[in-house]
This record gives structure tokens, sequence and C-alpha cells, in this order.
């Protein structure tokens, strides 16, 4: 064994000491009761502990050792991990509107600041208040989502028309071709017509959701001047720029067809806000101006693809996964189909085992894992902790939805416990199950992105039956998760389509 070297020992008391004082100042400072959490260093707190795994993963195992509801200090910034759904009940319903706000980057803030805060990263407010009201009233209320249908329809048929005509015996990249069908329904309701460069916007919108775009120092470091010069991220800037041009390119597209007498029939949602600009008596407290518009439009974009393709990637891997599952789902779909050429969406409101399988999808694989607000009134106190004013709470819906203490098995596929009477639902009330959030500002693209999730997944399953390439096992498909914004599936699914319903 070597001998104790004295060297060693000055070197650690140099990296021990600067920690001891730190902890001591801070608490010294603070003088509140703040909740516990993993040992940190100086300058950069617990950031740490986060590097190496998928932070709601690695928040997860880490809430396991220091409590439900856990600090972490990530440079400047305070946050508490919430994983139990009591204390999201208490954060969300005892706390008036304490915590209503989300927290935003500076690459957000510097793009809106262009031209004006849309819905998702509007302070919580009137302005906020009158643009949520004419997102759930007008652009994504059911009457609209209703009126969408034969868009989906057509999309789902195509999607279908698309595997037929695979060459015989050749593998079908499903993840990309519901990526295409979410991009070509959704943007059509959006937009009126499909994206004329829909491959570069998808493109695009994969560097938007990669978190070394939205990385930027100065969010870690707000009071630091010196951070606050240096030049912004490229990546995160180039990418802004783009997505900024693609939707400036659409926006002209639909006002000249607009001019040129076709309103779409006042469907899409674009040409509703059109109108709504025009007739600016219907939204008294909020003007919508062009710069608004854009960037309403930008978020319903953001916000319907990613979420909802990965939702469908992640249904069809597990029901390959679970064959049982599979075979049910598409005994119920032939049965209540049974004779019809194509799948139409009266007869889905029967499908209950599908509805089934989307919610179990949605518990397993919640593709926004960690939702985050900000606490922007003082004193306010969670389980007797203060939680200081500018606290982010990070929701750490993935680790609720997975924990034993409200699931049974939480890592087995079983659509079967969202079955029958009484089954949770994601309405944002069953703390347990927030995979669209909760509270005032829960996801307003639920009925959407839910019309859109069940057609697509219904026509696959009614028209094939799928297999798995030569040699690859259902417990051998690859189910990890990729590092980004949503949590997506790292692998492509490719599958094998046998044809069950033809394809007419
Ligand atoms: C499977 C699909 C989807 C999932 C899982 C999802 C999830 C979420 C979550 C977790 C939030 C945060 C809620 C909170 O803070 O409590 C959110 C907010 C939001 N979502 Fe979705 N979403 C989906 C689809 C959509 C679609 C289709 C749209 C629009 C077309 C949309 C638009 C929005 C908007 C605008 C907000 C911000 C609401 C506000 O701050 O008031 N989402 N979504």
């Amino acid at each position: 064994m070597e001998p104790f070297s004295l060297p060693y020992f000055y070197y650690g008391l140099c990296i021990l000491l600067p920690i001891i004082f730190h902890a001591i100042l801070s608490r010294g400072k603070t003088g509140r009761r703040l909740p516990p959490g993993p040992w940190q260093l100086p300058v950069i707190g617990s950031l740490h502990h986060l590097v190496g795994g998928l932070p709601h993963r690695v928040m997860r195992d880490l809430s396991l050792r220091h409590g439900p509801l856990m600090q972490l200090r990530i440079c400047e910034r305070v946050a508490f991990v919430v994983s139990s759904a009591e204390i999201a009940r208490e954060i969300f319903k005892g706390h008036g509107t304490a915590f209503e706000q989300r927290p935003t980057v500076s690459i957000i803030d510097d793009m809106y600041s262009e031209h004006g805060m849309s819905v998702m990263f509007s302070p919580y407010g009137e302005h906020w208040r009158q643009l949520r009201r004419i997102l759930v009233t007008e652009l994504l209320g059911t009457r609209r989502v209703e009126a969408f249908r034969r868009i989906r329809e057509e999309e789902a048929a195509r999607l279908v028309s698309s595997v037929a005509s695979s060459p015989p015996g050749q593998l079908v990249n499903v993840s990309e071709l519901l990526a295409e069908f979410v991009a070509d329904s959704a943007v059509r309701a959006i937009y009126g017509d499909k994206l004329p460069n829909r491959d570069v916007y998808l493109k695009t919108r994969e560097t938007g959701t990669d978190f070394s775009a939205i990385f930027d120092l100065r969010d870690l470091f707000p009071s630091s001047r010196l951070l606050r010069m240096l030049p912004r991220n490229k990546k995160g800037q180039r990418h802004f720029q783009e997505v900024s041009r693609i939707i400036d390119e659409i926006l002209r597209h639909r006002e000249e067809r607009c001019a040129a007498g076709d309103g779409g029939g006042e469907q899409d949602m674009i040409s509703v806000l059109l109108r709504m600009q025009k007739e600016s008596s219907a939204v008294p407290a909020v003007s919508l101006t062009p710069g608004i518009i854009k960037s309403v439009v930008t978020e319903m974009f953001g916000g319907a693809l990613d979420t909802t393709t990965a939702t469908l990637q992640w249904a069809m891997a597990e029901l390959m996964a679970n064959p049982r599952a599979m075979e049910k789902a598409q005994v119920e779909i032939r049965r209540v189909l049974a004779g019809q050429e194509r799948v139409q969406e009266a007869a889905l409101g029967d499908l209950h085992y599908l509805k089934a399988v989307i919610k179990e999808t949605l518990r397993m694989h919640p593709p926004t894992a960690l939702v985050s607000r900000l606490c922007l009134q003082h004193d306010q106190k969670v389980q007797g902790y203060d939680v200081p004013h500018g606290t982010v709470i990070m929701t750490n819906v993935w680790a609720i939805s997975r924990d034993p203490k409200y699931w049974r098995d939480p890592d087995t596929f079983m659509p079967e416990r969202f079955e029958g009477e009484g089954a949770l639902d994601f309405g944002g009330s069953d703390f347990n199950f927030t995979p669209f959030g909760s509270g005032r500002r829960v996801c307003p693209g639920i009925d959407f992105s839910e019309a859109n999730i069940q057609i697509a997944l219904a026509s696959l399953l009614y028209h094939f039956d799928w297999e798995l390439p030569p040699g690859v096992k259902e417990e051998g498909i690859d189910m990890t998760e990729s590092f980004g914004v949503t949590a997506k599936r790292k692998a492509e699914l490719l599958l094998h389509p046998i044809s069950r319903i033809p394809v007419v």
C-alpha cells in the first residue's frame, strides 16, 4: 500500500474547504427551510449529479435518496423537483396562481422579443389569458377538432397506402411514416395545406428538441454581466432563424391564398387568426399583430409535432413488444370496423382498448417527462418548506407515472389498467397521471392530438399485421430514449407489414 502522501492531503483540503465554506455561508445567508437535495459544489451547485444520464431518470434516482420534494441548484438557479402526486396536487391546487408561470430560456426570449409572446412562454396574466382563450375556443376546441376530421381521415388513408405500396418483403420505416403523417395532418389543420418543404422542416425541428440548441450559460448565471456580453449560442440562433424563415414563408403563402379568395372555408387555424385580426373587436384585450400570429403559429407547430409523433412511435413499439396487447387491440378494431374499406372516425369512439393503449403509452413514455413552472410569488410553502421567489418547480411526470406506489408493475405495458369505469384520465386532475400537465396551463391540444393518434394507430392495426425484422425478438426491441426536450425513441422502428384488410 502507498504511504500517506502529504501533497495529496493538501490537494484534498483545497477542494473540500471551499465546498464546506460555501455550504456554511449559503445556509447562513438564506435562513430559509429548504428541502433536502444532493450535495453541492461551489459555482455549479448540483449540476455534476445530472451529468451522464437522461434528466428525468437521473432526477428520479436522486429523489429516491433525497425525497419526493428535492432541491437542486444548477449554477445560480434553484430548482425543486417534485416526484410525488400528493406534492404535485398541493402545488397546483393549493397555491392559487403562484405556480402558473413557465420558466423560459434566453434563446426563446430573444426569439419572442422580436414579435411578441404567444401562449406557452407568456407570463401568467391578461395577455396569456386572452391568447389561451383563442386557442381553447377557436383553434383547438371540440368544434374545430371535429372540423379537421376529413383531413385526418385523408392523411390516415395516405399513411396506409404508403405502407401498402412498399415493395413486398421489405421493411417499412414506421417511425418515419408516422412522423410524416403527423406533419401532414397537423400542418394541414394549422395552415390549410401541406408544407411545400416538409422534410426540411422536420429536419429543422429535430435540432429544436436538441438540448445543445437551447443551452446558454446566461440562463445558468443570470446575474453575470460578463456572460451577457458573450456571443449567443450559434446553433440555437441558426435554428430559430431557420424556423422563423419557414413560418414567415407559410404565413405569406396563406395570406396570398386568402387574398386570392381561398379562405380555406375558415377551417385552418391561420385563416381563423387572420379573420380575428380583421375583426379586432373579437379579442379586445390582445392585439393580434402579425408578430403575435407568427408566435402562435410557431407554437402550434412546436406543440403539436414532436409530442404526437413520439406518442405514436412509442405506442407501435410497445404493441410490438407486447403481442398480447397488439392482438387484443386488433381484434377490437377489426370487430368494430368490420366491413369498412378504411378507418372512419365515426367508429373510433367504440375502440375502448385502443384508448387504453394510448393512455398506457403516455403513462410509460410521457413526451414531456419534466414539466417546469416558476414560483413568482413570495412566501410560498410546500410540505412545510419555503419556496423562494424565482424557484423553478420541475414535476417529474415520468417518475410519478412509473412509481410503484401508484402503479402495479409500473414498468409493464398493461393497457387494461385504463379500462372500465373510473379509469384515470389525462385531463390534469389525476395527479399520478399528468402527461399533458395540470393546472391552468394544462396542454390545450389534448383533443387535437388524441384524434390524430387514434386514427393513425387504428389504421395501421386495422389493415395490417406487423412482424419484427428477422432475428429480432419482442424483448430485443430497442426502447432507448433519446436525449432531448421531448422523450423520443432513439432507434427507428422498422417492421414488416402483412396485409389483412386490403387498402383500396
Ligand atoms: C401527445 C401530445 C401532447 C403532449 C403529451 C403535450 C404535453 C404538454 C405539456 C406537458 C404541457 C405543459 C402543461 C403544464 O405546464 O402543465 C403542454 C403545454 C402546451 N401544449 Fe401540449 N402536448 C401535446 C400536444 C399538443 C398539441 C397538439 C398542441 C397544439 C396544437 C399543443 C400545444 C400546447 C400549448 C400551446 C401549451 C402551453 C399552454 C399554456 O402555457 O397555457 N400541445 N403540452
